[in-house]
């Protein structure tokens, strides 16, 4: 490829009489051109369209459905676990896992369609030509994404093992009123919030009631925020019970009194809490109460030998300076160490074990307890399990739930038992209701209790009451 240009030679009378061309070959500088074209609207992992690509698409896609009929569609695609992976297997599985994925999506795209990826794990799909009925196009983008999760869901093969990968699919139509690309993408990711709550592999369509909730999700976050500075958080106290029914511990259980809400459940709030890292400060504020509590019962003779258990999140676990948080708080509020049990989750095992191993060996070498809530319901891993330095299993309330009427519920919770006692960790059955359940758990080898049986988590000054009867 070449650009010419032609020089006049001008003749005595002043006008040109020959010309000159002068060729230059610009075929690399073109070729430098096109290249740094296509890299500035591709992703250089993948080499899918990127964002910027996908900007100008999703504007003529817009655009177009102002002169004709029929619905388009952003489809926002997350990978569950992709932290995970990238985690646990590190970032050159976690590259390897996402180009295979470009492919994979990319091999089930209809012509019209644009696959981008949009940033880390999340891909974004933009389909056009949809029904002009809004019911028979959410039928057709309902069967696009059920094609996506199959051909998602085929085991990987990565780094030599295989893997397992879901997605999670929030979508946003659109028609001919006119929407900005920014505003539909927000909706899409609405949807993907709401199909990850909805336990993920799921696909959600965006719609106004999702939006309501959306934003009273982040009223309740502004609200959180300030919760802590008001004093509205504050701790309720469900006794634990040995094996001859004396008040062995308490579990300290976070209460919201909102202003307007009343008591929100901390089922509810430690999510959100969680998801944007409040947990944190709010994490280190329960320890502070409770051990402080614990310092208070355990000046009283009666209450000398009390325990006190404590959630912790993962996310508060995972904190560089957490031992030292904790070692600082139970010195300040000066209870013994060894009175302390530290509840931790399944959801542990995501990420990266051994470091939370190494943090559980350093507060146990200071007399603290380790107990693994929950257990049974989320991502238990025996080879883990083996590993994990613990001295507690807690089998979940909804196993307890069910042990008389449910044959797996009860063959499971004997598992669990057998597996703790082998492993010589202590049982604590939680959720006990009625004297039946506690009957099983006990004929069953269960060490300790918890439930409304004996007690529901109350206010320290109820609690304290109902400590020194029992006692
Ligand atoms: N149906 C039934 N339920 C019973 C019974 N006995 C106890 N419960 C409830 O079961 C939950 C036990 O706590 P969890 O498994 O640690 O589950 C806790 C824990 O995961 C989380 N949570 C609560 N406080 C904190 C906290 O301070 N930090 C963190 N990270 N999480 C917390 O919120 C979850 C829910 O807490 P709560 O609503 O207080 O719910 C508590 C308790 O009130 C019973 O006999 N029947």
């Amino acid at each position: 490829m070449g650009s010419s240009t032609l020089v006049p030679v001008l003749g005595q009378s002043g006008k040109p009489e020959r010309y000159i061309a002068i060729r230059a070959d610009i075929t690399s500088k073109k070729k430098t051109e096109a290249k740094n074209e296509y890299m500035a609207l591709h992703d250089a992992l993948t080499g899918l369209p990127n964002r910027r690509f996908m900007a100008e698409k999703l504007n003529l896609a817009i655009s177009r459905k102002e002169n004709e009929s029929g619905h388009g569609a952003v489809m926002l695609i997350d990978l569950d676990n992709f932290k995970e992976v990238n985690d646990m297997l590190g970032h050159g599985v976690g590259d390897e896992l996402l180009m295979q994925t470009a492919t994979r999506l990319s091999s089930i795209l209809r012509k019209t369609d644009t696959v981008v990826r949009f940033g880390g794990d999340e891909f974004v799909l933009i389909l056009n030509h949809l029904d002009a009925e809004r019911d028979v196009a959410v039928k057709d983008v309902k069967n696009i994404g059920t094609s996506i999760q199959a051909e998602l869901t085929v085991p990987y093969l990565l780094g030599g093992q295989q893997l397992e990968v879901t997605p999670s699919i929030g979508v946003a139509l659109f028609n001919s009123e006119k929407d900005e690309p920014e505003n539909l993408l927000k909706k899409a990711d609405i949807a993907l919030y709401a199909a990850k709550e909805a336990g993920r592999n799921q696909l959600t369509i965006f719609s106004p009631l999702l939006q309501d909730k959306a934003l009273e999700r982040a009223l309740l976050v502004q609200d959180l925020r300030q919760a802590q500075d008001k004093d509205e958080l504050i701790l309720f106290y469900q006794p634990i019970i040995d094996s001859e029914k004396r008040i062995k511990g308490v579990e300290a259980l976070l209460r919201w009194v909102h202003p307007i809400h009343g008591m929100v459940s901390p089922e509810k709030f430690i999510p959100l809490a969680e998801e944007n890292g409040l947990i944190v400060p709010i994490g280190e504020l329960v320890l502070e109460m409770a051990c402080k509590q614990l310092a208070k019962w355990q000046h009283d003779d009666i209450q000398k030998t009390l325990t006190m258990a404590v959630n912790i999140s993962v996310r508060q676990l995972n904190q560089p300076n957490f031992v030292e948080m904790v070692k600082r708080v139970v010195a300040r509020t000066g209870i013994h160490a060894s009175s302390l049990t530290l509840e931790i989750t399944e959801s542990i095992f995501q990420r990266d074990v051994n470091s939370a191993i190494t943090k559980i060996n350093s507060l146990r070498e200071e007399g603290i307890k380790f107990s693994l809530d929950d257990f049974g319901t989320g991502y238990s891993s025996l080879t883990y399990l083996k590993q994990l330095p613990i001295d507690y299993l807690k089998i979940d309330k909804s196993f307890v739930n069910d042990i008389l009427e449910d044959k797996s519920s009860a063959a499971i919770a004997v598992a669990i038992i057998a597996l703790a006692k082998s492993l010589e960790l202590k049982i604590v059955a939680e959720g006990i209701e009625d004297h039946q359940q506690l009957d099983w758990l006990l004929a069953n080898g269960c060490d300790f209790f918890q439930g409304y049986l004996f007690s529901r988590p109350l206010h320290p000054n109820n609690l304290q009451l109902t400590l020194e009867t029992k006692a």
